[in-house]
């Protein structure tokens, strides 16, 4: 197994409750004909070094989520490509999905933390573009401000498009449930992550107020299991950067569908490789409803250009074998 160090910046960096993410350093994995991408997202995942020492003792395991990502992508994609098969189709096989994958998927547009004449200006944008799913960053600024953002939202959007909010952990209690109420008043689909992340079961109590509650960081400290148990979430974000990989990404969302929970899958602004490894994962996911995958135009430059950009709100997944075509040059060193 090879392991070359990247760093890709973006060009619009993502401005949330929980920071600013302007870059992306990862490393490009290769096994025998397979290709991977291990890209930590400290608060998701395991930080760059310990990410780096997990891959160079060669078989990372789930304590260090983006280094088993990484390996877990390059083998299956060599597998799929040994068989001629997409990686969605391996992928589907082996989680036990329906297969044939799907050909194309429905993505979000994703709109940052700004003003509330910025936030209007990007959802107006994205439905122009075709998007019929847009995800507003909040949490970031005042209750006041967010609930205008999220009023601006909607008279941006009117009904083409479902609204969805993303608060990245910033409230507390009676803060969520007041912002859960704008967003149940203004027919916003789901909250991602309204509490903290290791407060996962406190957010069964947010739930049944007219909208949704999503987990996404708490799928980081709380076991799906757990979640699931503790009635926490009508909705899961499914990262396969911060679940450890597309196989385990899968296992998750089949068990969260048995027992009635829906499932996104999104990346944390991953590099090419990773995207479309988040790409055929979400393909594998019969009925998959918009993921967050149309991160691919936030980079400046990436490691190859994108063979699967969004168009009309939606991302077609290439032909295999494996990832697909595009990313030949990155199979060598
Ligand atoms: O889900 C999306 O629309 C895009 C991905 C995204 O929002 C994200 C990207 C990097 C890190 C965290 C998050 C998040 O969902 O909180
Ligand atoms: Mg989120």
């Amino acid at each position: 197994m090879g392991i070359e160090r990247f760093s890709v910046e973006l060009a619009r960096p993502l401005d949330t409750a929980a920071g600013t993410i302007d870059s992306r350093t990862g490393f490009l994995v290769r096994t025998d004909g397979g290709l991977g991408e291990a890209t930590p997202l400290p608060g998701w995942t395991e930080s760059l070094d310990e990410c780096r020492a997990a891959l160079e003792r060669g078989t990372p395991d789930d304590s260090t989520p983006a280094a088993r990502h990484g390996v877990s992508l390059a083998r299956t994609d060599a597998a799929a490509r040994e068989s001629g098969e997409r990686l969605c189709d391996t992928l589907a096989a082996d989680a036990g999905f329906a297969d044939p994958a799907a050909d194309a998927v429905p993505v979000n547009a994703t709109v940052g933390d700004g003003s509330v004449a910025e936030t209007a200006d990007a959802v107006r944008t994205a439905v122009e573009e075709g998007y019929d799913c847009v995800k507003v960053k909040v949490g970031a600024r005042s209750p006041e401000t967010d609930e205008e953002r999220l009023r601006a939202a909607r008279d941006a959007a009117g009904d083409a498009a479902e609204l969805r909010a993303d608060a990245n952990g910033a409230w507390d209690a009676a803060t969520a449930e007041r912002m859960l109420d704008v967003a149940a008043e203004l027919d916003f689909s789901y909250v991602e992550q309204p509490l903290p992340a290791e407060r996962a079961s406190d957010h069964a109590a947010l739930r049944g107020r007219g909208v949704g509650v999503a987990l996404d960081e708490s799928l980081s400290t709380t076991s799906v299991s757990a979640v699931l148990d503790a009635d926490a979430a009508d909705v899961l974000v499914c990262k396969p950067m911060s679940l450890g990989g597309p196989d385990r990404t899968l296992a998750a969302v089949r068990r969260a569908r048995e027992a009635g929970v829906e499932c996104v899958v999104t990346t944390t602004i991953d590099a090419v490789v990773a995207r479309l490894g988040a790409v055929h994962v979400a393909a594998a996911v019969p009925d998959v409803p918009a993921c967050g995958l149309a991160t691919g135009s936030m980079l400046a430059s990436d490691l190859a250009p994108d063979p699967a950009p969004v168009s009309e709100g939606r991302i077609e997944v290439p032909e295999g074998p494996g990832l697909g075509d595009g990313l030949e040059q990155l199979y060598r060193p």
